[in-house]
């Protein structure tokens, strides 16, 4: 009899370790356009590099299918892109210089982050995927930053490559974001002229330019619910370590 209780505890220590072992599954949101569903490779190889396995999830608002795909995944990357209807989203006319938007899309990343988050899943946004993860839970955005905001010298849309940071943060040291990068500021690749402005309910402010532009947002608990308005995504993916802690941190609460 005690062989046998031996045998069994040691069979359900293997399965528990075992399980705990399995690599978090990571749902990407696809790049979608009409005609296709995918992700820049530099998301997919990231979350690689941390421990994870890439799912690019396909554009749709329709619920039944999201629950399905939130029933399969472990963790979220929303990903990059255009920018967010203003009057739809947070009841703004669009201003001249706003840029090329995504009705479908909104819809689709706005639906998703809400879903997860509501489920408890661990979520990174990553620029558009900070703006709508800001604005799925009542922020807003500034449309265009030079036209829009006061003040600002920053160049947030440059002209170098994405593995390459251009402009500095400073990060909240109560931030999870802080504790994760273990730096109160670090230098930044930059792709945007859109913003956070009104930070939503129950979230706060990580980090900032010098010329006060968000540059990181989290949910304020303990469920990983960070975006980011830089793309750690472009030093990950060509083997720069420097971001590597944040996509690690996502697989980590993911398991
Ligand atoms: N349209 C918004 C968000 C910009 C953004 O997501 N840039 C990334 C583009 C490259 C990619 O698709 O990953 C803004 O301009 O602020």
């Amino acid at each position: 009899m005690k062989r046998r209780s031996l045998l069994s505890i040691v069979l359900i220590f293997t399965l528990i370790s075992a399980y705990a072992q399995k690599k978090p599954i990571i749902g990407v949101s696809s790049v979608a356009t009409e005609s296709s569903a995918s992700a820049p490779l530099t998301y997919i190889n990231s979350i690689k590099r941390a421990g994870g396995v890439p799912l690019v999830i396909p554009m749709t608002s329709d619920k039944e299918e999201l629950t399905r795909v939130l029933e399969v995944i472990d963790g979220l990357v929303m990903t990059g892109g255009e920018d967010i209807d203003p009057l739809k989203w947070f009841n703004e006319e669009p201003v001249r210089a706003m840029g090329g938007i995504a009705p479908k899309r909104d819809e689709f990343d706005i639906t998703l982050i809400r879903m997860a988050v509501e489920k408890g899943l661990p979520v990174l946004g990553i620029c558009r995927g900070e703006q709508a993860m800001n604005v799925a839970f009542g922020g807003t955005l500034y449309q265009d930053i030079p036209s829009q905001v006061e003040g600002t010298f920053v160049k947030h849309s440059q002209n170098a490559p994405s593995s390459y940071g251009t402009h500095t943060i400073d990060i909240d040291k109560n931030s999870k974001l802080y504790k994760i990068l273990g730096r109160e500021s670090v230098v930044v690749n930059s792709f945007h002229h859109q913003a956070v402005k009104d930070i939503a309910k129950g979230f706060k402010i990580s980090a900032r330019a010098k010329d006060g532009v968000v540059e990181a947002i989290e949910k304020e608990g303990d469920q990983f619910v960070v975006g980011v308005q830089f793309h750690p995504e472009g030093f990950v993916s060509k083997g720069d370590d420097t971001f590597l802690p944040l996509f690690r941190a996502l697989t980590e609460a993911s398991k």
